[in-house]
């Protein structure tokens, strides 16, 4: 991998990104979006059964401990370590039964073992638990006795109380958005509902007069409409709301008029399309007129022409129309951007080192985002670059596995450089 210092590049003269010294490096513009955004949404007593990908309001305590008794592990028998050895093994007197939801109600005896199954509490004055395997069932002097194996550890096969979690422990915090498994956590501890953030309602926007939306009959010179319904599954992907406001015309009017209406009754409005300075792109002109932009323009590629404003309250994300740049911009600022606003902590994707199986070369002064597919070579795991860059192939998207994410300063990848690889997965978006 060469890095070299971001200098201007004279042989591009033809590349629209020429003029990307002039713009926001990547950092800056997610530190403007940190510093912009804050929790917005309401919040809410939430039944547990609804609350999976809900983000958490108050963190997760546990009133008690888990489990909340010493249980058996196993079916099996009961009894006291300090009557059994070790070396020898032991007979034990059966007296009594546990089960799960029926502990043993009688008075312990020396010597004196419970029959007991999987979950049931271990009656006071136990400890260790033999397997029911690991036992002989033998009738001595009349009463059935049950030796059972030698060197069983003091305490085996006994869960013990609060093992899994201790009272006033904290299960998940405030900001976490609730997986299944921390749902299990709190139902564990008996808690019915749990304490979370409103979903954020999310306005999408096309705009373009070349838009027609899908299941309307081809008309030739138009575009379907590939953005908005993305859009909407990303949105949702991200724990929003999503609401889809149509296509708007290349117009002025149309765009502020939209925009200003949505902004009374949306936490946040996303569109799409008409994000950079033609005669027809309309959007960065109307957050100016309606409200503040607070950026436009980051030195990446795909995305370059992202904005970002407000209009009163409401959170407007202008994002390109190329296809591959929506999903680039979604991923890396929109979706931390809803995440936050919605009571959620910033997301960062974890980058993972993988060697690449490619030579590729790069402008300097711009962070790149290369659809990338993981390979596997010899046995070793390896990421390739989708051959083709432009932003229009949703074919790239639908193929990649992940982003290979390029940094300003790097002008070359070369077959073996280690470069970042960040999976889908890493968005909330499953792999196949
Ligand atoms: N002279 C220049 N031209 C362009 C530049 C530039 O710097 N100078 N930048 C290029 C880059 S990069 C991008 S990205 C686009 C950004 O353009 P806009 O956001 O204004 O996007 P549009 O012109 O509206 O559309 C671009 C492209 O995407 C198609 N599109 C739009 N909406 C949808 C949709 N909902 N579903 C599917 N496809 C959509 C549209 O038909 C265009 O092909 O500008 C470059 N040009
Ligand atoms: O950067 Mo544009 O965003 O090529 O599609």
């Amino acid at each position: 991998m060469t890095a070299k210092s971001a200098k201007p590049d004279s042989k591009l003269i033809d590349d629209c990104f020429i003029l990307d010294k002039d713009r926001l490096p990547h950092q800056e513009a997610i530190g403007i979006l940190k510093a912009r955004v804050h929790p917005i949404t309401g919040t809410e007593q939430v039944p547990l059964a609804e609350a999976c990908g809900r983000f958490l309001a108050e963190p997760i305590v546990s009133p008690r401990p888990i489990p909340a008794h010493d249980n058996a592990a196993v079916d099996g028998y009961a009894f006291a370590s300090s009557d059994y050895d070790a070396a020898k093994g032991a007979a034990f007197r059966v007296i009594g039964e546990a089960a799960a939801g029926h502990p043993f109600q009688g008075s312990l005896l020396s010597g004196g073992a419970v029959r007991i199954f999987t979950g049931a509490v271990v009656p006071a004055g136990l400890d260790t638990i033999a397997m029911q395997e690991d036992v002989r069932v033998e009738e001595r002097e009349g009463a059935r006795g049950r030796p059972c194996r030698r060197d069983l550890k003091a305490g085996a096969n006994r869960r013990l109380a609060g093992e899994d979690t201790q009272p006033g422990e904290t299960l998940v915090a405030a900001g976490a958005r609730l997986r299944p498994q921390d749902i299990a956590s709190a139902a564990a501890t008996g808690l019915g509902a749990v304490h979370c953030h409103a979903p954020l309602k999310v306005a999408v926007f096309s705009t373009g007069d070349e838009i027609l939306r899908p299941g309307e009959a081809f008309v030739d010179g138009k575009v379907y409409d590939a953005n908005a319904p993305m859009l909407h599954g990303l949105i949702r992907a991200a724990g929003a709301e999503a609401v889809d406001l149509g296509v708007l015309p290349d117009t002025r009017e149309s765009v502020v008029g939209a925009l200003s209406e949505a902004s009374h009754s949306f936490n946040v409005i996303v569109i799409s399309g008409g994000a950079s300075q033609g005669q027809e792109d309309h959007v960065v002109a109307s957050i100016d007129a309606l409200g503040q932009r607070h950026l436009w323009q980051i030195a990446i590629k795909p995305g370059r022409p992202m904005s970002f404003g407000q209009i009163g309250d409401c959170v407007v994300l202008g994002l390109p129309g190329n296809p591959v740049a929506v999903f680039v911009c979604f991923l890396m600022y929109v979706r931390p951007v809803l995440t936050r606003l919605a009571g959620g902590v910033w997301p960062e994707p974890t980058r993972f080192p993988v060697p690449a199986a490619f030579t590729q070369r790069k402008k300097l002064g711009r962070r790149e985002f290369w659809r990338a597919k993981l390979i596997r070579k010899d046995g070793r795991l390896l990421v390739d670059k989708f051959p083709r860059d432009g932003s229009g192939l949703i074919s790239s998207l639908r193929e990649a596995d992940g982003f290979i994410e390029v940094a300003e300063d790097v002008d070359e990848i070369r077959i073996g450089d280690v470069v970042d690889f960040i999976p889908f997965s890493e968005f909330g978006l499953d792999q196949r």
